[in-house]
C-alpha cells in the first residue's frame, strides 16, 4: 500500500486525487437531488391518495373493495419502501420502523381473492353480482381467476378470465393472448369443448401464423363430443349448511317456530337482572338455543374491539397434531385476559345462564376476514372430562349480508344482532356430546364481523346444570 510520509511525491499526489473525489462528490449530490425530488413527487401522490380515502371500515364491507384495498396498499407500501430503503443507513430511526411495518405477502392477496370465490361458490354469485359496489380492473380479475384455476375451481376460473379479457386495457400487465390461454384451459377443464375451440378460434384470429395454437385447435376439434353441458351451473353439491347460509331451508319459518316465546329474565330473582332484567328469545327448541338481547352495550363493544385490534392473530385449527391456519377458518382471533370489561361480560353470561364462569375460557374475540367463514363444526373438543358444556356467541357487529351461525343438522339459521348473544349446550346432560350442536359460521358477504365466545366448561355447573344418566335429555 501507500506510505506517505516517506515521499513527497505521494503527497502531491494526494492533492489530485482529492480533486477527483471532489468531482464525484458534486455529482453524487446532483443524484440525491435528483433522487429526493422524485422521493416529494411520490410522497405527495400517495399523500394525495391517503387524505382522499373514506374510512377503512366502510370500505371493508364490501369484499371486493377490500381485496382491492388490500392490493393497492401492498403496491403502495412496496413503493414507499423501495424509496427509502437506500437512506437507512442515515436514519436509524427509521429503520425500526421499517422493520416494524409489515407489508401483506402474496399469500395474503391470494386468501383474499380465494374468499371471494368461496362467496360466489356459496352464494351462486357471478364476478358481476359480488362487484356490484366495486368494480375490478383486468389485472385484479386475473389474479382472481388464477388463483380460482389453481382450486381446480374451473368454471369461476372462466368466468374471472372472461370478465378480465372484456376489462382489458393498453394499461393491463396481462396480454390478450395470456387470458385466452388461460379461458381455452378453463373450459377444456370443466368440460365445454365448445367454448374452448369458440376461444380457441380467436386466438388463433390474433395470430394465424401461430403454429402450437393451430395444433391445439386441431386437438380440440378431435376431441370434441356430442355434449353441450351447461356452463354456468356453479357448485352444484349445495349442502345443507350452504343452503343455510342462503336463507333456504331455515326451518324456523315454520310453525314450530310460531310457538317459541320470548320473554324477560331475571334469573330466577337474581338481584343482577332484577333491573334491567335480560331479554330472553327461545330461536329453537330442541336442543335449546336461548338468543339473549342487549347483553352488551355498544360502548363496551368499543372497547373489546380496541384491545383486541393489536393482539388479534389468525385463526389456528387442530389438524394432523398440529395448529395450522386453515381454509375452514378464516378468521383472526384473541382471547382476553384480566380485561375489566371482559370480566364484567362474564359476569352478566354467569346471571343470565345461572352457570358459573370459574372453569370458563377467557373471553375469545374474533374478527372474520374477506369471505370471512368458519366451516362446520363442534365446540365440545370430547376430552372425556371437563369439557365444553355450553357455548355463549356474542354477537359485536351487525352484519348487512351473510355470516349467520348455522345449525346444519336442524336446520337452524341465528342472524347477527348487535349487542345479542346466542346460548345453547354442547353437552347433553349425560355429559355425550349433543350431535345437533354442529354449526358453521358463513361467509361474510357485506359487512364487518365481529363475534366473542364464551366457552363455558363442565367443572363447577354440577349443582347448576345437575347431570343424568337419561340419553334423552
Ligand atoms: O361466528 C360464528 O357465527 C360462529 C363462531 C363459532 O362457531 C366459533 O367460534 O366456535
Ligand atoms: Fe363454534
Amino acid at each position: 500500500g501507500h506510505e506517505f510520509f516517506s515521499s513527497t511525491d505521494q503527497i502531491a499526489q494526494l492533492v489530485e486525487k482529492k480533486k477527483d473525489l471532489l468531482m464525484s462528490f458534486s455529482q453524487y449530490i446532483d443524484a440525491e437531488e435528483k433522487n429526493v425530488e422524485a422521493m416529494k413527487s411520490v410522497y405527495l401522490d400517495l399523500l394525495l391518495s391517503y387524505s382522499n380515502s373514506v374510512d377503512p371500515e366502510e370500505i371493508t364491507r364490501d369484499p371486493v373493495a377490500a381485496y382491492k384495498l388490500l392490493r393497492q396498499l401492498r403496491n403502495e407500501l412496496i413503493h414507499i419502501i423501495k424509496h427509502i430503503q437506500p437512506s437507512f443507513h442515515q436514519c436509524n430511526e427509521y429503520q425500526d420502523e421499517l422493520e416494524l411495518l409489515e407489508i401483506p405477502q402474496l399469500k395474503d392477496l391470494d386468501g383474499a381473492a380465494s374468499g371471494l370465490i368461496r362467496l360466489q361458490e356459496i352464494y351462486k354469485l357471478y364476478p358481476e353480482d359480488i362487484m356490484k359496489e366495486m368494480l375490478l380492473s383486468a389485472d385484479e380479475a386475473f389474479h382472481v381467476g388464477l388463483v380460482a384455476y389453481n382450486e381446480d375451481k374451473f368454471q369461476h376460473a372462466f368466468l374471472w378470465f372472461w370478465y378480465s379479457l372484456d376489462k382489458l386495457t393498453e394499461y393491463s400487465t396481462t396480454t390478450e393472448k395470456e387470458l385466452l390461454l388461460y379461458v381455452i384451459s378453463s373450459a377444456y377443464h370443466f368440460g365445454s369443448l365448445p367454448v374452448a375451440i369458440y376461444f380457441n378460434k380467436q386466438l388463433l384470429n390474433l395470430d394465424p401464423t401461430d403454429y402450437e395454437i393451430r395444433d391445439q385447435l386441431n386437438r380440440l376439434l378431435r376431441f370434441q363430443r356430442k355434449s353441450n353441458p351447461d356452463i354456468f351451473t356453479l357448485n352444484k353439491e349445495s349442502r345443507s349448511y350452504e343452503k343455510l347460509c342462503r336463507g333456504e331451508l331455515d326451518k324456523r319459518t315454520s310453525k314450530r317456530q310460531r310457538a317459541l316465546s320470548c320473554r324477560y329474565s331475571t334469573g330466577g330473582g337474581n338481584p343482577r337482572l332484577m333491573y334491567p332484567p335480560v331479554k330472553e328469545e327461545v330461536e329453537w327448541d330442541e336442543p335449546p338455543i336461548i338468543r339473549y338481547h342487549d347483553i352488551i352495550s355498544d360502548r363496551e363493544i368499543e372497547i373489546l374491539k380496541n384491545i383486541s385490534r393489536p393482539l388479534l392473530s389468525r385463526s389456528e385449527v387442530y389438524q394432523d397434531g398440529w395448529d395450522t391456519a386453515s381454509q375452514d377458518h378464516v378468521s383472526q382471533r384473541v382471547f382476553l385476559q384480566d380485561d375489566p370489561v371482559a370480566t364484567r361480560v362474564s359476569q352478566r353470561i354467569a346471571d343470565a345462564t345461572g352457570l358459573s364462569m370459574e372453569t370458563a375460557e377467557s373471553l375469545l374475540v374474533q374478527n372474520y376476514g374477506i369471505g370471512g367463514r368458519f366451516e362446520p363444526h363442534y365446540d365440545a373438543l370430547e376430552t372425556g372430562v371437563n369439557d365444553r358444556i355450553a357455548t355463549f356467541l356474542i354477537y359485536m357487529s351487525d352484519v348487512e349480508i351473510g355470516g349467520a351461525t348455522v345449525f346444519p343438522d336442524i336446520g337452524v339459521a341465528t342472524r347477527p344482532k348487535k349487542g345479542s348473544a346466542v346460548f345453547w349446550y354442547n353437552l347433553h346432560k349425560n355429559g355425550e356430546l349433543d350431535l345437533n350442536t354442529r354449526h358453521a359460521g358463513c361467509p361474510v358477504l357485506v359487512g364487518n364481523k365481529w363475534v366473542a365466545n364464551k366457552w363455558i366448561h363442565e367443572f363447577g355447573q354440577e349443582f347448576k346444570r345437575p347431570c343424568s344418566l337419561s340419553e334423552w335429555e
